[in-house]
């Protein structure tokens, strides 16, 4: 399967014909659900975002039909130089293309460590453009996350005092995001403070040219609404390398006059047909969004929860859910899991060490690429580091983008001539029915 042998168009049905179309603006994403949330975004606010997952994809051409192109990489905990050296080759084939815009899009909750990754890619990115400043912008109402003073909240708390702060890969304890940037770069860091935002485009273009000749680079912007966002998106339109989460993105607009009027009524809303078949839903996601999905799922579905105490080796582990799902599959939707509350996740790393992460990322993609070749037709992934597992192992290399289950969270079609159904769902996102709803609806299970 290559990506150009599909049409990736994600905002028409999809039995039209795709015109060639220029490629406006090349996005590079930290992470799999962090990909497929600011894809949706691009959809909402007008583009016909295509998604490449796992990096470049091998002929270098543009997909067919898109004027954004989005890839996604599994780069937020990897090696800083890595996240790097991904994020540059994608920024080398946008230019190839034509794109004359690099969105960086990573967690709305801003998560990294202080070696990286948001700093280093950022200037990356900015070193290869020859801009001398950008703005840094998580800021996502849609998502609850809103920033003011530079604190960055989580609806409302503190980004240090929500459940972030005991992320297992990137615990985030500091919300102070001029101070937390920067710890990731030698660069000089700066806030647009709300005030500025407020009194509209003019006025935050002097600030960044401003700040721009005073030698900042990394301007962090507040913003507390989409009209915040969309003041920023016009304020911003000659940088050449844009840095934010979903929010930013859908405040963006194709044509690049319209950022302040917002996306047309119903841009991106036509609903795709999912395939009817057997659907397993994985959730490798510790985040408190996810646990309630787990909850509600789990008194409504068979499950199984990958427990290092009862099985605690990674051979064990793995075959006991194998042997599981092979026996559940097909008599209605199922559900396996690895996520688990702050003591329990102690507990697991007693057994497996600094590879826990790893070994449940394994066994849960592992379980995505049997349930697969067992004829499931639709699977559900909750975390995004789960979701880059789960999409490596599957061999997907690039995905339709459908509608919205619940916001940030679309659905995937696979270009195949039997179509896989994916809904990678970030750890945070969606209604406490989500996973449930997701696994079930048009299946003819309740
Ligand atoms: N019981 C557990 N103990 C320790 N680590 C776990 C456990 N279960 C899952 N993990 C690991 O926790 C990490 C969760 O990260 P993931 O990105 O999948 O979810 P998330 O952070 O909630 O989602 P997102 O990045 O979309 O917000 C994964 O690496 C996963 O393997
Ligand atoms: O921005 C977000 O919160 C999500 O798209 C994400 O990146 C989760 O991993």
């Amino acid at each position: 399967m290559r990506p150009t042998d599909v049409r990736h168009e994600a905002g028409r049905d999809a039995t039209e014909v795709d015109a060639p179309s220029r490629v406006l603006l090349g996005c590079v994403a930290d992470d799999y659900t962090g990909a497929t949330d600011v894809a949706t975004a691009l959809r909402r606010s007008g583009f016909r975002p295509a998604i490449l997952f796992g990096g470049v994809p091998g002929d270098r051409s543009a997909p067919a039909g898109a004027d954004a192109v989005v890839v996604a990489l599994k780069s937020r905990t990897a090696p800083a130089a890595d996240a790097v050296a991904w994020s540059l080759e994608a920024a080398d084939w946008f230019d190839e293309l034509g794109v004359q815009r690099v969105f960086h899009k990573y967690c709305s909750t801003f998560d990294s460590t202080d070696s990286g990754n948001i700093g280093p890619v950022t200037d990356a990115l900015l070193d290869r453009s020859g801009a001398r400043l950008t703005v840094i912008c998580p800021g996502s109402p849609v998502h609850g996350r809103t920033v003011y003073g530079g604190q960055l909240f989580v609806h409302d708390q503190l980004l240090s005092e929500s459940p972030m702060r005991h992320h297992p890969l990137t615990p985030m304890t500091d919300s102070d995001l001029v101070r937390v940037l920067g710890r990731q770069t030698p660069h000089h860091v700066a806030l647009l403070p709300h005030s500025v935002v407020r009194s509209g485009p003019a006025a935050v273009r002097e600030r960044l040219d401003a700040l721009e000749a005073d030698g900042v680079r990394h301007v962090v912007t507040d913003a507390i609404d989409d009209a915040d966002l969309r003041v920023i998106a016009a304020a911003t339109q000659h940088l050449p390398v844009l840095t934010g989460a979903a929010g930013l993105a859908a405040a963006l607009a194709p044509d690049g006059v319209s950022a302040e009027a917002g996306p047309a009524p119903g841009a991106g809303r036509a609903d795709v047909g999912l395939p009817a078949g057997p659907a397993v839903v994985l959730a490798g996601s510790c985040s408190r969004a996810t646990m309630e999905q787990l909850a509600y799922a789990r008194e409504r579905m068979p499950s199984h929860r990958l427990d290092p105490l009862v099985t605690p080796g990674a051979e064990e582990l793995r075959a006991r859910a194998t042997a599981w799902l092979t026996d559940h599959l097909g008599k209605g939707p199922v559900l396996l899991y690895s996520s688990a509350g702050p003591e329990e996740r102690a507990a697991a790393a007693k057994v497996f060490g600094a590879r826990t992460a790893e070994v449940f990322e394994d066994v849960l993609g592992d379980l995505a690429r049997v349930a697969r070749e067992r004829g499931a037709h639709r699977i559900v992934v909750a975390g995004g580091e789960t979701s880059g597992a789960v999409i490596q192992r599957l061999g997907v290399e690039s995905a339709l983008v459908g509608h919205e289950e619940d916001p940030g969270v679309p659905w995937l079609l696979t270009p195949d001539e039997r179509p896989l159904a994916l809904l990678l769902k970030s750890g945070n996102f969606g209604r406490a029915d989500l996973l449930h709803r997701a696994a079930t609806t048009g299946t003819g299970h309740p």
